[in-house]
């Protein structure tokens, strides 16, 4: 097979062109945390999240059309089968669509310093991790590669997009996150935050773009392990973090991530697998099913 032209390789994820209207996102087996790529792939993370996004994209189709065309069949290259998607080729909007129903990550830290994430007020006193007592949209603008995404306003977003598309956008976003957090909460799992990306098809209309509500879009943490005012830990994540941060690492927090140890790597893969059983409620020997 003629080998596809590369149009973007991000730190798990690589994208290839496929004719004039499609694309090829590849999911790999890397795995990245403190925003680098650990040396050590985990066995069938790209399958799962792949997967992972089918699932969602299937299951939210009625909220919003999605870019997803293909997920297995002759239009998916063997050499990536499972573990790649064929999609529309979209008209990006420049923005990541960020909802939190938690307070957590960089969200806790704009709340401390502002009493707001992205212009959105809360209540006073809520400690990190707590869960808000509504989800909130908190867009951020899609910085460049290596650069830290800038968390806005709405009225900046509205600047962005347009009032009508900026609405459509927040709206489809929130709905998104009570569908996916209501199912994942039946399963024993807290949505705590998630990230969409969109684009405008041929059509002209919004189209729900990217990844879809995967270990690497969204926070995932274990329901009912809630001990307010400390961070939680990310369930897929748990186990590297965990190691990295303790004695036997040896890592100091500067140099480029170590390899994993293969203890550290069976269990971290075990969370993958385990998190796509609990969410969909499928087993990953079945993946790829049927083509999309
Ligand atoms: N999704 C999507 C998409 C689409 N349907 N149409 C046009 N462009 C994109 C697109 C462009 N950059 N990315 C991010 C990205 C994803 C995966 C791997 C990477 F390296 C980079 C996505």
């Amino acid at each position: 097979m003629t080998p596809l032209p590369a149009l973007a390789t991000g730190k798990v994820r690589d994208l290839y062109a496929v004719g004039d209207d499609h694309l090829l996102i590849v999911a790999s087996d890397r795995i990245s945390a403190f925003e680098h790529v650990f040396p050590t792939p985990v066995p069938d993370k790209g399958r799962v999240l792949t997967a992972m996004s089918v699932f969602w994209f299937r299951e939210l189709a009625d909220v919003l059309p999605n870019h997803l065309v293909a997920c297995d069949g002759p239009r998916i290259p063997e050499a990536v089968r499972g573990r790649a998607l064929l999609v529309e080729r979209l008209e990006m909007l420049p923005v990541e669509a960020v909802v939190r129903g938690h307070l957590t990550g960089r969200g806790y830290a704009d709340y401390r310093r502002s009493g707001s994430v992205c212009g959105v007020e809360l209540p006073p006193g809520l400690a990190e991790s707590a869960r808000l007592p509504e989800p909130i949209f908190t867009p951020s603008t899609k910085a460049r590669p290596g650069e830290p995404d800038e968390n806005i306003d709405f009225d900046t977003f509205v600047s962005v997009l347009g009032r009508k598309l900026a609405e459509e956008v927040r709206e489809a976003s929130l709905e998104l996150y009570r569908r996916g957090a209501a199912r994942v909460a039946e399963q024993g799992l807290v949505l705590a935050d998630t990230k969409f990306e969109f684009g405008i098809g041929a059509d002209g209309g919004l189209v729900l773009a990217d990844e879809l509500l995967t270990p690497d879009s969204a926070r995932y943490w274990l329901a009912g392990d809630h001990r307010p005012g400390r961070p939680r830990p990310s369930f897929d994540k748990q186990h590297v973090r965990d190691w990295l941060v303790g004695p036997s690492s040896g890592w100091d927090c500067v140099s480029e991530l170590p390899p994993l140890p293969p203890e550290v790597v069976t269990a971290t893969r075990e969370r993958y697998v385990e998190a796509y059983h609990r969410i969909t409620g499928l087993s990953l020997a079945d993946w790829p099913r049927d083509p999309a």
